[in-house]
């Protein structure tokens, strides 16, 4: 199977991470062209943002709509069914055997992708022990990857810290989706599992999500193109 390159600028997904949709527009707007893949997770979601994914789609972008589904099957499938007609490129679900199962079914011939949360960046193995989980972060990750290509999902959500681990027995067309990352210099805030851009892309992450050091910096655009400068330079370095 020969596989699309990924333009470096829809590398960057920048998570729209902002209260209400007025704030949002206005992100968009001051971020222009440096910005071609957003995700919509619960703070906008949750404020009204929804309708944001169809109306960014219409614009030209792409829009990963960061649900985190987990329910009982038919509630997933129809949750997935709706989302499909917004026009999101990306959904993601929690790495549930029947999560998954119901999400991939749902989703077939529909265009829209499914990534399985494997484990949070924002956790380490002291969190998944205190969560009740006896494996520790890169196994459950691991274990999580392997049941998500059984069961047809599209992609993955993990830490860049376990991308070249997962490389080397994921299929290729599967895609490796990266939170918890950060620039050189610039705040951890909750998260755990971080690397910078570049070594994210090094290590086979194929999209870095990237909140927080976008949107609270001085200048949001500006630090958009670095992170999509700093993925270029790495991609030809690879
Ligand atoms: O494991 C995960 C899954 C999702 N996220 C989301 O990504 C962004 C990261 O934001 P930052 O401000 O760059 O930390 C955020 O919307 C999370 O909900 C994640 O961080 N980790």
């Amino acid at each position: 199977m020969t596989l699309q390159p990924i333009d470096p600028r829809d590398r960057l997904i920048v998570a729209l991470d902002l209260p209400d949709v007025d704030a949002a527009e206005a992100m968009i707007a001051r971020l222009g062209d440096s910005v071609t893949f957003y995700k919509i997770g619960y703070q906008l979601g949750y404020a009204g943002g929804l309708p944001l994914v169809r109306k960014l789609a219409d614009a030209g972008k792409k829009v990963f709509a960061d649900l985190k589904m987990h329910d009982i099957g038919n509630t997933v499938a129809r949750g997935v069914e709706s989302v499909a007609k917004l026009g999101a490129t990306f959904l993601t679900v929690h790495a549930y055997p029947q999560t998954m199962q119901a999400a991939a079914n749902a989703s077939k011939g529909s265009g829209l992708k499914i990534l399985a949360v494997t484990v949070l960046t924002s956790y380490d193995n002291e969190d998944l022990k205190a969560a009740g989980y006896q494996l520790g972060v890169s196994d459950l990750v691991a274990a999580r990857a392997q049941q998500a290509q059984a069961l047809g999902i599209d992609g993955l959500v993990c830490s860049p810290e376990e991308a070249a681990n997962l490389r080397k027995y994921i299929k290729p067309e599967m895609c490796l989706v990266t939170p918890g990352v950060r620039p050189a210099g610039s705040d951890v805030g909750d998260q755990k599992r971080i690397m910078t851009p570049a070594r994210a892309i090094a290590e086979g992450s194929d999209y870095l999500v990237v909140g927080r050091p976008v949107m609270e910096a001085a200048d949001p655009k500006a630090a958009a193109e670095a992170i999509v400068a700093e993925i270029t330079q790495a991609l030809a370095n690879k």
